[in-house]
């Protein structure tokens, strides 16, 4: 059974009414009519006409309803984040004197040690002078200095949800994830809807301008250049696309074909994400370029793994822009996490190799560690990821479990393009694709599986904490053709 019509056996199949089946049934015997005769009687021509008249109708009021029906959720998207801003001040108050009190012991004991290893170690003066295990609040302290840059930055990257206590991808839900989904591929869906209806209005017939025109809507559709010129080929040789009859029939070929494309491709790939050995520490690094949503991604995983019962550290490596340590400081007090931090400007890595002496020292369970994201060819940053890796694994020799690359969906070919520029330069495990809940772009998870080779192992679908999923092929191809598959 190809993928399209496992998803379709999984989320999309739904018993068919008597009505419908006989009218399918009289459908089929019209058209084994028409086959056995070889010809057509005017009479059934007409009939045939208007049958095609009624399908062409039918897809344009299916456009209409995803596209009302894709409005009412980004409404209901936003009702529900509104009413997810009301503070807990009372808890946060809790949280905070916890913290304090427990950076106050935790910083007169420990020191980035340096001098065993001068070639290795972060050695940097400002790194010896200023880093250091902080709370939320010393970290608001020691970076008083940036506190205009703070502000600002803040305000722009968003404040994290305040109801970030919610589980994400709770364990039992299947139905809610596979909610999420469907939501946060709206924008998507409706894209790609649009997209084959128009090119469906002008389809007359199976010939080389349908496949160039084929080709250009499914790389517009940003399925990759490839991958379009895979589905074309396989296309031309494809009986069931000979056979069709009705431009719905024509569409479902199409979708049916990238779906098993795209299935086939991550036969072998591994979207999970991995662990250390019980007893050890997990480290998940995230790379990426500015402003892609490496500091809300793992606020939000570390909520996720807050309320399974995991003790999480954060580790503010990205020391380049103070907003940035602020913004994970912020988020590390919403989560009730811990943090490391140190100044802005500090060495990352001697922030890093401290907040994987304290994970490993006090057995925390998971280190989520930020890091800057500069241009993705900037040779100081490979080498600076270079370094934070080798400190991080003096501390925990099986670390990092997972280099996670973040990449910004809605910004389509180039998402793929940074990730080329990246996976030639550091080891990335997987990839997290967020905000596709903002963008039309959703068929770049095709072209990165039959491109990249390199798994997506978490999607952002959304603001909210319950919005980051871990990534399930079969839900997402759901969420982005269901108005197919379920036909
Ligand atoms: N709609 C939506 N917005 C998201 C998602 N993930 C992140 N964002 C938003 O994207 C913006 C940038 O996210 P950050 O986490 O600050 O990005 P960053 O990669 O840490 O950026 P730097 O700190 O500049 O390196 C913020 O406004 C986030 O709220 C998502 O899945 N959906």
């Amino acid at each position: 059974m190809g993928f399209f019509d496992r998803v379709k056996k999984a989320f999309g199949a739904k018993p068919k009414a008597d009505e419908e089946k006989q009218s399918e049934e009289a459908e089929l015997k019209q058209e084994a009519v028409l086959d056995s005769e070889g010809s057509e009687t005017s009479e059934q021509a007409e009939k045939m006409s208007e049958n095609s008249t009624v399908e062409d109708s039918e897809d344009v009021t299916e456009q209409q309803e995803s596209e009302a029906f894709t409005e009412n959720d980004l409404e209901a998207v936003e009702v529900e984040s509104e009413s997810t801003t009301t503070p807990d001040s009372e808890q946060e108050a809790t949280h905070a004197e916890q913290s304090v009190v427990q950076s106050e012991e935790i910083s007169s004991e420990d020191r980035v040690e340096t001098s065993d290893d001068n070639e290795q170690a972060p050695t940097d003066p400002i790194v010896d002078e200023t880093s250091k295990v902080a709370s939320t609040d010393q970290a608001t302290d020691s970076t008083s200095e940036s506190s205009v840059e703070v502000d600002e930055d803040l305000t722009e990257a968003q404040e994290p949800d305040e109801d970030s206590s919610e589980p994400l991808d709770s364990d039992a839900d299947e139905s809610d994830s596979v909610a999420e989904y469907d939501q946060g591929l709206a924008k998507s869906r409706t894209g790609f809807t649009a997209r084959l209806n128009k090119f469906l209005a002008n389809f007359r017939s199976v010939d080389e301008d349908f496949f160039e025109d084929l080709e250009e809507m499914l790389i517009e559709a940003d399925v990759g250049f490839d991958t379009a010129m895979t589905i074309s080929n396989q296309l031309r040789e494809e009986v069931k696309l000979k056979n069709a009859k009705t431009k719905k029939q024509v569409g479902q070929v199409i979708v049916e074909k990238m779906v098993d494309i795209y299935g086939e491709a991550g036969e072998q790939e591994d979207n999970t994400l991995h662990f250390a050995e019980a007893g050890e520490p997990t480290v998940y690094l995230f790379v990426g370029v500015n402003g892609a949503g490496k500091t809300t991604t793992i606020g939000k995983l570390a909520a996720k793994y807050h309320d399974e019962g995991k003790s999480v550290l954060l580790a503010a490596g990205d020391t380049f822009r103070a907003g940035a340590i602020e913004q994970l400081a912020e988020w590390a007090r919403r989560t009730k996490t811990d943090i490391v931090t140190s100044k802005a400007g500090a060495d990352p890595a001697s922030v890093i190799f401290e907040a994987a002496k304290k994970a490993h020292a006090e057995n925390y369970d998971i280190l989520l560690v930020d890091t800057a994201g500069r241009l993705q060819n900037n040779v100081n940053l490979m080498n600076e990821l270079a370094k934070i890796k080798r400190v991080i694994v003096r501390e925990l020799p099986n670390a990092p479990q997972e280099v996670l690359l973040v990449l910004d969906a809605s910004t389509g070919q180039n998402a793929l393009n940074q990730a080329k520029q990246f996976s030639k330069t550091t080891d990335v495990t997987g990839l997290i694709l967020t905000k596709l809940d903002g963008s039309s772009k959703g068929g770049i998870v095709i072209a990165i599986r039959n491109e990249l080779h390199l798994p997506v192992k978490l999607v952002g679908l959304g603001e909210k904490t319950a919005d980051l999923q871990l990534f399930d092929p079969a839900k997402y191809v759901y969420g982005l053709f269901k108005d197919l598959i379920e036909d």
